[in-house]
């Protein structure tokens, strides 16, 4: 039996289809003429002419009925090593270099017909690659960067992996491990999307309102506690859909707002920023309410490192110390128990590493420093320094400022910050705000830490007169300002590396839901000159190709970097050769991914045009 018949016995759906006499030796109806008449840029004349010189075993009849077989996967996957030779006989063309004619030609090889196309190469691959990186109109497309250049990056496009400078990351501790590690990096971000996504129910808050000003589904922030001075809210902006964290005085208002307009300009990678206040009566009082960018899986500094974090262990899941005091830290504590709490501590191994001390004390500086720049104050506390990741914001700034509108001394306000980053330094390295023993404390901290943290402690906890200021503590801090700056460098270089995964997924995601939307599509079934013909009969075969290959025995046959790396050729549009069998085994299309990405481009279009053309 000839290919031809081969061919029309697989054909789809028509039950019966008219036959048409052939054009220059090939049938109108048969899979391969639609493909191969689908444009002006395809090899039709010269299949046609190739064709022409076959000699059919037998001539179609008038009407051909026309058998749909069920699929059977049985296109077992063939490395193009075992392609035949080009045949020498069977066209003038060459099968590799750079043809500039459009040729096919064929060669039957133990009862397969094999055709192969030579003028894939001189398709315009450039605008088809560009167009590819999106599954909208290419103006909607993320092609920009792509496109500029003469020679696209898509057309190597293969995953190049791992720089070296990044891996192997081995387990490490201290900084490292809190800055740099994908798998750390990895769970913050998680963590993230766990609060963003995994959204508490607002219908739960049947108290609040519902919408405040621009704002709703309000949902009181965790770990705030309830009392009659201010209450924390996370909320989405209802235009924007933007999440906030919304302060809310309690029935509350001032016009004295000149330091809210300041602190409206601070724009600092360690403090949370404030964007706006307004005054409200949703709650059912006149509070004010002052408006802050949300930072998703927040936790305040008391929490990670000094409150224990309610976990039940000497260590919890942060690493946190867990002092036996803290359900009640006003309790008076005798010094034999708060040197006891440090030596356990110590015993215990929660004490931080210096790194990750210096880390924070070098961002809680770069804040004070930006904060004191502006002629504010932000009154440090450690329930009101958030962390998530390893990056500490200074939260709830201004909130002080709206309560004593002007009235306080910016310059004394400045010092007391100064004061309260002592503290707050002293109680993380002894993992306990209850250091009221300065002498036992800084005993401590002087077997642990080195002088440097010693005397910047010190300096920041004095009672002398004369004025401190943030920038002197830049020659304490000294070269670990550079330990910081390098592991910044080294969490760039990982995020990178990341970036460039997700790029590459993004890239096979669109190219995977560019074949889904085009390889037979039910409703265009019925239509025979759609699904089985033209460009879709191409995609159709690869998508045979690519999913449904088996193994000689007939098994499944499945290798996800042989599909990463044939979706990656699709995408960059190469001029590599892939062989496509029909699904009776009788015929193979030799083809290169820059002519089946056309084809894909150009199905892909057909169905955009479709569907935007309305009932
Ligand atoms: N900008 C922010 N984005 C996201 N979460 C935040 C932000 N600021 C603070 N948080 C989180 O909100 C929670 C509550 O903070 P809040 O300061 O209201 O707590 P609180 O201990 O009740 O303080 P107060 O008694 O002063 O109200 C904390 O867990 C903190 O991590």
């Amino acid at each position: 039996m000839s290919w031809l018949h081969r061919e029309l016995e697989t054909m789809d759906p028509s039950i019966f289809l008219q036959y048409s006499p052939p054009t220059n030796g090939l049938p109108q109806e048969s899979k391969l003429a639609t493909y191969m008449n689908r444009s002006t840029s395809t090899p039709t004349r010269s299949l046609n002419q190739a064709l022409g010189k076959l000699s059919l075993e037998s001539s179609p009849t008038a009407i051909k009925k026309v058998v749909i077989t069920e699929f059977v996967p049985m296109n077992y996957f063939a490395q193009p090593a075992i392609l035949p030779e080009s045949p020498e006989s069977s066209s003038p063309s060459q099968l590799s270099g750079v043809p500039n004619t459009s040729q096919v030609h064929q060669e039957n090889v133990g009862g397969t017909t094999y055709f192969y196309s030579t003028n894939s190469d001189s398709l315009n691959t450039t605008g088809a690659l560009n167009s590819s990186t999106s599954i909208g109109p290419p103006e909607a497309c993320m092609s920009g960067a792509v496109g500029a250049g003469a020679a696209s990056p898509y057309a190597t496009q293969i995953y190049s992996g791992t720089p070296t400078h990044i891996g192997p990351m081995t387990s490490k501790s201290g900084l490292a491990a809190s800055f740099y590690m994908p798998e750390t990096i990895r769970s913050e971000i998680y963590e993230r999307n766990d609060d963003v996504f995994l959204q508490t129910d607002p219908r739960q808050f049947p108290d609040l309102p519902e919408n405040v000003e621009m704002y709703s589904e309000l949902i009181p922030l965790e770990g705030s506690a309830p009392h009659s001075i201010a209450t924390s809210y996370r909320a989405l902006h209802r235009h924007t859909g933007e999440q906030y964290a919304l302060r809310r005085l309690h029935s509350y208002t001032t016009s004295a707002t000149k330091r809210l307009e300041m602190w409206k300009q601070i724009d600092h990678p360690n403090i949370v920023r404030f964007h706006d206040w307004f005054t409200t009566k949703a709650f059912g009082d006149h509070s004010m309410v002052l408006v802050y960018s949300y930072h998703p899986a927040c936790v305040t500094l008391m929490n990670k490192y000094l409150s224990g974090g309610g976990g039940t262990n000497s260590n919890d899941a942060n690493g946190a110390f867990h002092d036996p005091f803290s359900s009640d830290p006003d309790a008076p504590r005798p010094y034999t128990h708060q040197k006891n709490a440090m030596l356990r501590a110590v015993a215990s191994g929660a004490l931080l590493p210096e790194a990750v001390l210096w880390s924070l004390l070098v961002q809680l500086t770069a804040a004070l420093r930006a904060v004191h720049t502006a002629g504010l104050a932000c009154s440090l506390d450690p329930t009101k320094v958030v962390m998530n990741g390893c990056r500490v914001r200074i939260s709830w700034c201004g909130a002080i400022d709206a309560l004593h509108a002007n009235t306080n001394d910016i310059g004394q306000a400045q010092q007391d910050d100064l004061t309260a980053l002592g503290r707050l330094a002293l109680a993380l390295a002894c993992r306990t705000i209850h250091c009221d023993n300065l002498a036992a404390s800084m005993e401590l901290v002087a077997r642990t830490y080195s002088a440097d943290l010693k005397n910047l402690i010190l300096y920041l906890l004095s009672s002398s007169t004369a004025r401190r200021s943030v920038t002197d503590l830049m020659p304490m801090i000294g070269a670990r300002f550079y330990t910081q700056v390098e592991a910044l460098e080294r969490r760039a270089d990982v995020f990178e590396d990341q970036l460039a995964r997700e790029i590459d997924n993004g890239r096979l995601l669109r190219i995977l839901i560019k074949l889904g939307v085009v390889n037979e599509r039910p409703e265009l079934n019925l239509d025979a000159s759609w699904s089985e013909t033209g460009d879709r009969y191409m995609l159709k075969l690869f998508r045979d190709y690519l999913f449904h290959s088996v193994t000689a025995d007939g098994r499944p046959w499945l290798d996800q970097a042989h599909l990463a790396h044939c979706l990656n050729q699709l995408d960059g549009g190469t001029t590599a050769r892939v062989e496509l069998m029909s699904r009776d085994e009788q015929s193979v299309l030799v083809v290169s991914y820059a002519e089946l990405k056309h084809c894909l481009e150009q199905a892909f279009d057909e169905v955009m045009q479709a569907a935007a053309e309305g009932p």
